[in-house]
């Protein structure tokens, strides 16, 4: 048996010794790897609908509520005393968490989920891992550097959880063991994030719980809802067609949506109608299955300046537009997506996703924009015609300047992704940045069609009312 297939044995033994059911008639860990997919859970043999693949106590969970580390320092999160690293602030769910498996990943064998740690990863393809050359294929998609967050996370830690290891040395480090370097307990901190990111659970309250505080599966002191580890759950991996479901109750369980899974089926869980840029962005994977939720995002600054480019305004008029336009009313960016549905109860994907509008939202910003030039300048246009057309030919070219600012064409995308050496990265990166070309191609198909139609309609109007 290879080392790899041994751990998994080990954290199955582990799993099953804390409680867990686990139906190893029915399933498998598998080595998924050379799939690019870590370890996955496989169906043996055929697998009925709802049939319960395994159960999860909530002593087995990793959370503010099962770790030792509430009891050792009870104010860390108390939110209600100030003894929480001096730092006046209630630490979230997320910094909570961290510190968390930070604790009990230093306690090494005497932690409960030791044999669980073994089974995370150590290393992640996140674009908060890549390289500048690496992330440099990423130009023009949304993944922009501030929504990936290297610094806003590396500032988060330093400030919140790194200080709390310090003054809490002694409880964070067992006895014996020397304290990590700055360096290395940033780069510790920095892995149990993103572990964090691509592995924990909001954990849900079920009905008969929630007028019960104290027993709820969500601590809900300030509407926050209480993220957890879910050992096995986690297991699963997730695609936007998938047959399985996490079921949040007394103790967590999965069940088989479907009745049709056979052996040698995965068995996928949901992460819900994600673009392939915050699939790559929080799981540091992209499937084909999820470019369907594909979103790109449209800069108001762009419209608005190609607005004045098409109406051959003033940079006077424009200033003044843009200071009688009310900005805290105005959205900065506009999101453009297909009408994708949702999968059906068995997670099965049904409908064929379409572009049929661009967006209401701009659509209106820009009648509204456009009052506002209309009261500086009055022989604005007010046809309303004539403004449909001036709102197509605007979005046209925003969107075709869009499609030019990506560094690469389409065709050079799709002949990288014909390239077998390609890493890994570079070719999640060129598969989310083509899925954002795509889905520009056909909104502009889709304007292009509705001028033409438009046309059409007043082409003839035009000869009914002549004749
Ligand atoms: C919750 S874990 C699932 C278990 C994971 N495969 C493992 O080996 O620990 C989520 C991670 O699994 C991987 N993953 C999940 N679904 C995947 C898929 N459909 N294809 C490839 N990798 C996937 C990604 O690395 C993701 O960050």
């Amino acid at each position: 048996m290879n080392a790899f297939q041994a751990v998994s044995d080990q954290f199955l033994a582990w799993f099953k010794s804390v409680g867990g059911t686990f139906r190893d008639d029915l399933l498998e860990i598998k080595d998924l790897r050379s799939q690019g997919a870590g370890r996955g859970i496989v169906a043996k043999k055929n697998i009925p609908k709802d049939c319960v693949l395994f159960t999860i106590p909530r002593a087995a969970l990793i959370t503010i509520e099962t770790s030792d580390l509430s009891q050792r320092i009870p104010s860390i999160f108390d939110n209600t005393t100030q003894d929480n690293g001096g730092d006046l602030e209630p630490l979230d769910a997320w910094t909570s968490l961290i510190l968390v498996m930070l604790y009990e990943y230093l306690q090494g064998k005497t932690s409960r989920w030791e044999p669980y740690f073994s089974v995370l990863p150590d290393r992640f393809e996140t674009p908060i891992f890549w390289t500048k050359s690496e992330l440099e294929e990423l130009n023009g998609t949304c993944l922009t550097a501030e929504k990936i967050g290297h610094k806003e996370s590396d500032d988060m830690l330093i400030s919140k959880v790194l200080p709390l290891i310090q003054i809490h040395k002694s409880i964070f480090y067992p006895k014996g063991c020397s304290p990590l370097s700055d360096e290395e307990l940033l780069n510790l901190a920095h892995r149990m994030g993103s572990t964090i990111m691509a592995y924990a659970f909001d954990l849900e309250r079920d009905d008969q719980q929630s007028d019960d505080e104290e027993d709820g599966w969500v601590e809900d002191r300030e509407g926050r809802t209480m993220l957890g580890m879910v050992p096995m759950a986690d297991m699963l991996n997730a695609n936007a067609d998938f047959n399985a479901h996490v079921n949040h109750g007394d103790n967590l369980s999965v069940s088989a949506l479907r009745s049709d899974i056979e052996p040698g089926t995965e068995i996928l869980n949901y992460y819900g109608p994600l673009p392939a840029s915050e699939l790559l962005r929080r799981y540091g994977y992209v499937t084909t299955e999820h470019h369907r939720y594909d979103v790109v995002e449209i800069s108001w600054i762009d419209v608005q300046a190609e607005l004045g480019k098409c109406l051959n305004l003033s940079s006077a008029v424009l200033a003044q537009a843009a200071s009688q336009f009310d900005s805290d009313e105005y959205e900065s960016h506009f999101v453009i997506e297909r009408d994708a549905g949702s999968p059906d109860e068995e997670g099965r994907i049904v409908e064929q996703a379409k572009i049929s509008e661009v967006s209401l939202e701009l659509e209106e910003q820009f009648d509204s924009y456009l009052k506002v030039l209309r009261k500086i300048q009055p022989n604005t246009l007010s046809d309303k015609r004539k403004r449909s057309q001036l709102f197509d030919s605007v979005l046209e070219n925003v969107l075709l300047a869009k499609l030019a600012s990506y560094p690469t064409s389409v065709e050079e995308d799709e002949q990288a992704l014909t390239q077998a050496h390609l890493s890994t990265r570079r070719r999640m990166a060129v598969q989310v940045r083509l899925g954002e070309k795509r889905l520009l191609e056909e909104v502009l198909a889709l304007i292009r069609s509705k001028a033409c139609s438009k046309t059409i309609t007043g082409e003839s109007t035009q000869k009914r009312a002549r004749a």
